[in-house]
């Protein structure tokens, strides 16, 4: 914010699913809207909070689904948005959940109204909606077969309201992700970047995955990246449309659904909240003005 801007204070919840960690903002009531250089002081592991994103809560009104509960924006740690965001989204279906009161709820995202509901025992589940297949919706730069990309090792792409690049590969632990993320996550091929996944098979309804994150780097769970792996993995008969994916963080359980019940896929795991705070007014006051 610029210097004379009496910033009023800003109220944030710190949240993980799996250690992959969030703000979680509430603006459906007003106050200050995230932007890029908010996003980038807060996500800062040093000078500000530090997060994988942050999610922030909107009316699914200002989203075009004034009957959904909330709509949500995703912010990466270096100010870009996402259209998806598994693990935050099942973060703030818990929040919605306890707020309503209800079995179920919807949130509206860059990719669509998605469901949430807690399971019986315990884990949240979010309804992520189909995945794209198609080389335009992911986005790629050119048309290529989206099974097997034109790079070595051949990857899967798929959108699952953001781009995943997926590697089948012997042993996901062998892989040195912070060598190889980077230089996926920026190739040419993928106009919007991409996230960046290696799995590995464990059993047929087991995989090992371990995640570049775009805009984020390595992270110790992808909520998105874990349905783009399965419906990877179902797309190339290395598995069935059901699996457990195993993060760095602990597993989510995946099942992609047929068609005839909507062909979205289901993602389900814990989610944590660790503290709320306030932000200092300092804090926002001392933001550089936006470019
Ligand atoms: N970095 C991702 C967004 C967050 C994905 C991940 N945290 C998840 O749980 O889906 C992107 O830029 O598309």
């Amino acid at each position: 914010m610029a210097k004379d801007a009496s910033s009023a204070p800003l109220r944030f919840r710190k949240m993980h699913g799996l250690g992959n960690d969030f703000v979680v903002i509430d603006a459906r009531a007003g106050g200050p809207r995230v932007t890029p250089s908010l996003a980038r002081a807060l996500g800062d592991r040093h000078r500000g909070v530090g997060f994988d994103q942050l999610a922030e809560i909107v009316t699914g009104a200002e989203l075009g689904d004034p009957e959904a509960d909330a709509g949500l924006i995703f912010w990466n740690a270096d100010g870009s948005t996402a259209g998806a965001c598994g693990n935050a989204t099942r973060c703030v279906a818990s929040l919605l959940l306890a707020e309503t009161g209800r079995g179920a709820v919807a949130i509206r995202t860059e990719h669509g109204r998605l469901t949430g509901r807690l399971r019986e025992d315990g884990l949240i589940e979010v309804n992520m909606g189909a995945p794209a297949l198609d080389w335009a919706s992911v986005p790629l730069a050119r048309e290529v077969d989206t099974l097997a990309l034109p790079l070595p090792g051949a990857p899967a792409a798929v959108s699952m309201g953001n781009p995943h690049c997926v590697f089948v590969v012997e042993d996901a632990e062998a892989v040195d992700l912070t060598a190889r993320g980077p230089e996926i996550e920026r190739h040419p091929l993928f106009p919007q970047r991409t996230n960046v996944e290696f799995i590995s098979l464990i059993a047929p309804d087991r995989l090992r995955l371990r995640v570049w994150e775009r805009g984020a780097g390595v992270t110790l769970a992808c909520g998105s990246g874990a349905c783009a792996a399965v419906v990877a993995a179902a797309r190339l008969g290395v598995t069935g449309r059901r699996a457990v994916v195993e993060l760095d963080g602990g597993a989510l359980e995946i099942e992609w659904l047929p068609e005839d019940q909507g062909g979205g896929v289901l993602m389900a795991g814990p989610v944590a909240t660790v503290f709320e705070a306030e932000l200092s007014p300092a804090f926002l006051d001392a933001l550089p003005a936006e470019a």
